[in-house]
């Protein structure tokens, strides 16, 4: 018996959001990671996991990835990553997901409250805001251990566009985004700055505005690109990032959809909010001093979630 343990990751669904991230968090030897899938899937989420294995010794990297339909195989997980349940296609909204996706988050939520009690849990599904709710609710688990990804990924997108109009490095960009997982989020220009320097002295307005409605509908674009599915490598990309700044108890401020208890003047509703993550999840949400023409776009993006939260099979 080894003094020091693997952390064990959980991934439930293994379709592209959900095999991206194991594969990514196999590559970082985050851990050990399950895999986990509907019985009708559980021969190919089984020959996913092994595939993943095999490219162990050629990255290389040394843990274990199994495949599984049987939610016992998650058990005494530290982490749960929930990316199970339907992808819109061109022409939806994430909204329109919800009557699907809702019923497997309950049933999922369930499941991990059976097995993995202690977990920490990253929810993925759309529209995510609600579904980290409904999760939240179902699990009776701590706030700051049931946690949404939205701004991440957005953020990214947005430093993707600036980077792009301006041919600097990426990683020179910081972006922000407040709100909804939805087509109302509001990018927070006056948050946003290049090495330090503000994007308004860098960038005209005309564009800031093109690259504000295109991060906006960044989702959007790749659905309709793609054809049948939405976008999967950006989003495991920063689930895993969020992961990693968890359990290495980093402590970055990183946007999160967290459980408002009063913050930015809202109670009972999960949006996205810049937080500090560590090794007890959400540690804190920050707050920021927001202008009138700000609070308006929050409180829209805000009415949005709220009216998909109130149609869920919750209490
Ligand atoms: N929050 C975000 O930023 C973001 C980004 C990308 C995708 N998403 C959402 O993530 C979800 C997954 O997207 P995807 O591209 O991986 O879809 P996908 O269809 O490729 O995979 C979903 C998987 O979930 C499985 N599943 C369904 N019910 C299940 C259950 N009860 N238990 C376990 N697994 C179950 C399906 O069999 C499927 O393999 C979608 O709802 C999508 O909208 C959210
Ligand atoms: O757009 C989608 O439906 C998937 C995801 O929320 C995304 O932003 O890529």
């Amino acid at each position: 018996m080894s003094m020091f343990k693997r952390r064990k990751f959980a991934v439930i669904g293994a379709g592209f959001t959900g095999t991206t991230t194991a594969f990514l968090l196999a590559q970082k030897e985050m851990g050990d990671v399950v895999l986990v899938d509907i019985p009708e899937q559980q021969n190919p989420t089984k020959g996913k996991a092994l595939d993943m294995l095999e490219a162990g010794p050629v990255e290389p990297f040394n843990g274990k990835v199994t495949g599984t339909s049987n939610y016992e195989d998650i058990k005494d997980a530290d982490m749960v990553i929930i990316t199970a349940g339907i992808a819109r296609k061109p022409g939806m909204s994430r909204d329109d997901l919800v009557n699907i996706n809702a019923k497997i988050m309950v049933d999922v939520s369930k499941e991990i409250v059976r097995y993995a009690p202690d977990s920490y849990i990253l929810v993925l599904s759309n529209p995510v805001d609600a579904m980290t709710y409904t999760c939240f609710k179902t699990t009776g688990f701590p706030k700051n251990r049931v946690i949404g990804q939205s701004g991440v990924l957005d953020t990214a997108r947005f430093s993707t566009f600036v980077a792009e109009a301006l041919n600097i490095a990426v990683e020179d960009v910081t972006g922000f985004v407040l709100g909804g997982h939805g087509d109302s989020m509001v990018p927070l220009i006056r948050y946003s700055n290049v090495g330090g320097i503000p994007l308004d002295h860098l960038l005209p307005q005309e564009k800031i505005d093109a690259i504000v409605e295109r991060t906006r509908k960044g989702g959007g674009e790749i659905v309709n690109l793609l054809g049948n599915g939405s976008a999967y490598y950006a989003p495991a990309a920063s689930l895993v990032q969020m992961a990693e700044t968890i359990v290495k108890d980093k402590k970055r401020i990183l946007p999160s959809i967290a459980y408002l208890e009063g913050e930015y003047g809202y109670k009972d509703i999960y949006l996205g909010v810049p937080t500090i993550l560590g090794g007890n999840g959400i540690e804190s949400v920050i707050e920021l001093p927001l202008t009138a023409d700000e609070q308006k776009q929050l409180n829209q993006s805000a009415e949005d979630v709220k009216k998909v939260i109130e149609i869920l099979p919750v209490d």
